[in-house]
């Protein structure tokens, strides 16, 4: 099967909260497997205030003064308060890779060298039978199988260790709804989603992983990754499956580095917000207070592959807090307790 390339990102998210997922499974890297094309995103406010439509299909927005100055300032310091500690990763989309490595190998190669081998054995043998034939063919398969699969696992754990280079934020997470900046915003990515869980008895911040505040210094960035996992089922059923939308808040205007920037859309020239110098990609400057609104899957959980994007490297300090929306309710502790979103939450319009 294909090796990987040093240009090879694996996609990857942390077994904590303060959760980060890196690009493409090998099937998305190698294109080996064909998936359907992503479909409507969830629904949002498309009144709410400041909302500007920066790409379309897929649905990239920038909300303008989505969270006021005094909020940003807050979430900064309760961040600095708490300690933020190095961004943690890990592979994510490892079943997938795995299954389909080992689907490969065992329809292919492994089957192929059993044959041989045991025909290779069977040369000078006066008395080789076909049953024999096969009976070493089966002995060579398991034992071929079972080394294919030591150095599958030896290759997905090099991925994996490959992985922190990535991204060399520092982040934490806020879930204390008694601070009114982060539970401002909170308040206002409810209100933003509203409409996807108007029909449900569910309040719409319990979709939400708490707020991930990152920081980020001076050459620290975030490379191109994918906010969804094509394996969300299994390996993100404990914090609420799919990433349906990310939602990010730029904390403090940023004069130099550290845009946003999606490496498969075209830049949008009219818009105040594209780096300028960037004529080819989208490449939005932080701005205090803005929201980038965008949808790393559509409403199925169906992985949507242009929303590739990246935290450029940061020239002067950068700080930003990242609300998540599942398919499914975030339990703690990704997810704000109950008791939280009914003291702090539930019922409050600001
Ligand atoms: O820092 C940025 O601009 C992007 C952050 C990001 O992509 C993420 O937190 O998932
Ligand atoms: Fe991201």
């Amino acid at each position: 099967f294909a090796r990987p390339s040093s240009s090879l990102l694996a996609r990857a998210q942390t077994t904590q909260a303060t959760s980060q997922r890196f690009a493409s499974t090998l099937a998305d890297t190698y294109g080996s497997i064909s998936t359907s094309s992503p479909g409507d995103r969830i629904p949002i406010d498309e009144s709410y205030p400041g909302l500007r439509r920066v790409h379309a299909d897929p649905d990239v927005f920038v909300i303008e003064d989505f969270l006021d100055g005094a909020s940003c300032d807050e979430i900064i310091e309760a961040a600095k308060e708490k300690g933020t500690e190095r961004s943690p990763v890990a592979y994510a989309g490892w079943t997938t890779d795995i299954k389909d490595l080992l689907g490969l190998a065992a329809t292919g190669p492994v089957t192929w060298a059993a044959i041989i081998a045991a025909w290779a054995e069977a040369q000078g043998d006066e008395d080789a039978s076909v049953l024999g034939l096969v009976l070493h063919s089966i002995r060579n398969y398991a034992i071929l199988f079972v080394a294919a699969a030591a150095a599958i696992a030896a290759f997905t754990k090099i991925r994996a260790d490959g992985l922190q280079e990535l991204r060399t934020s520092t982040s934490t997470t806020l879930d204390d709804m008694a601070m009114s900046g982060p539970r401002n915003f909170v308040l206002n990515a409810a209100r933003l989603f509203g409409p996807s869980s108007a029909d449900s008895d569910m309040h719409e911040s319990q979709f939400f992983e708490s707020p991930t505040v990152i920081s980020y210094e001076r050459d620290q960035s975030l490379a191109p990754h994918y906010d969804a996992n094509r394996s969300a089922d299994v390996e993100d059923a404990n914090r609420g499956g799919q990433t349906l939308s990310t939602l990010l808040v730029y904390l403090n205007d940023v004069d130099s580095g550290g845009t946003t920037r999606f490496g498969r859309l075209p830049a949008a020239p009219d818009c105040d917000r594209q780096l300028a110098s960037d004529s080819e990609c989208l490449n939005i400057v932080p701005r205090k207070g803005d929201a980038l609104l965008f949808f790393p899957a559509d409403a199925d959980g169906r992985f949507d592959e242009r929303t590739e994007h990246e935290g450029r490297p940061a020239v002067d300090e950068k700080w930003i807090a990242r609300i998540w929306r599942h398919v499914d309710k975030v339990p703690p502790p990704f997810g704000l307790s109950d008791e939280s979103i009914g003291t702090y939450i539930d019922g409050k319009k600001d």
